[in-house]
Parts: structure tokens; C-alpha cells; sequence
């Protein structure tokens, strides 16, 4: 079910790199190379598929930008904060 922005709002307390913007939640990493960037994105790759949930993202050298929405439902739902935890228990590993 789609969450209300205040919903959002609420939830993001505990994501501080990620905010909230057209109807997606967003996030950008650095790393210190692409060799860096691209095996996390296959750790992620890997829970993506284990939650059958996927994200909008875009990776230039040793940057990261991820934003994660639901398509069905158009617009944010808890399987994004669901995915969003698990990027972030492979960020902090
Ligand atoms: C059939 C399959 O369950 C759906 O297409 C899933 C797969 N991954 C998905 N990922 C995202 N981000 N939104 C979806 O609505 C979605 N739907």
C-alpha cells in the first residue's frame, strides 16, 4: 500500500543519506572505485532479487544513485523501506 508523504517523512527518520522526491526514495554513495561500487551492486543485485523488489539506479566511476519506488503501486511503499534497510546492512557490513 502507497504511504503518505508524512508516512514517508516519518519512516526516513531512520535512513539519514536518503531522501524523499517525486514519488521515489533516493540515495547517492561514494566509493572509493568502480571495483568497490560494482561488487556492492552485486551484493544488492542479489537481496533485490530475494525480495523480489528492484531499484532505479545509475552508477558513473565510483558513484551510486539509487532511488527505489514501487511500480504497482505508484508511488512508495514498505517493501522500499524493506530494501532500503537491506542496502544498508550491506553498506554498513
Ligand atoms: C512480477 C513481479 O513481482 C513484479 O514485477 C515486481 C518486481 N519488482 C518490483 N520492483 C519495484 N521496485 N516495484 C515493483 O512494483 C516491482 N514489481
Amino acid at each position: 500500500m502507497k504511504l503518505t508523504e508524512a508516512q514517508i517523512n516519518d519512516r526516513l527518520e531512520e535512513f539519514s543519506d536518503w531522501e524523499y522526491d517525486e514519488n521515489a526514495i533516493h540515495t547517492t554513495i561514494e566509493f572509493e572505485n568502480f571495483r568497490e561500487v560494482f561488487s556492492t551492486m552485486t551484493r544488492i543485485a542479489f537481496e533485490c532479487e530475494r525480495l523480489n523488489h528492484h531499484p532505479t539506479w545509475s552508477n558513473t566511476y565510483n558513484e551510486l544513485n539509487i532511488s527505489l519506488s514501487t511500480h504497482d503501486a505508484n508511488g512508495v511503499t514498505e517493501k522500499d523501506f524493506d530494501l532500503a534497510s537491506a542496502i544498508e546492512d550491506i553498506l554498513n557490513a
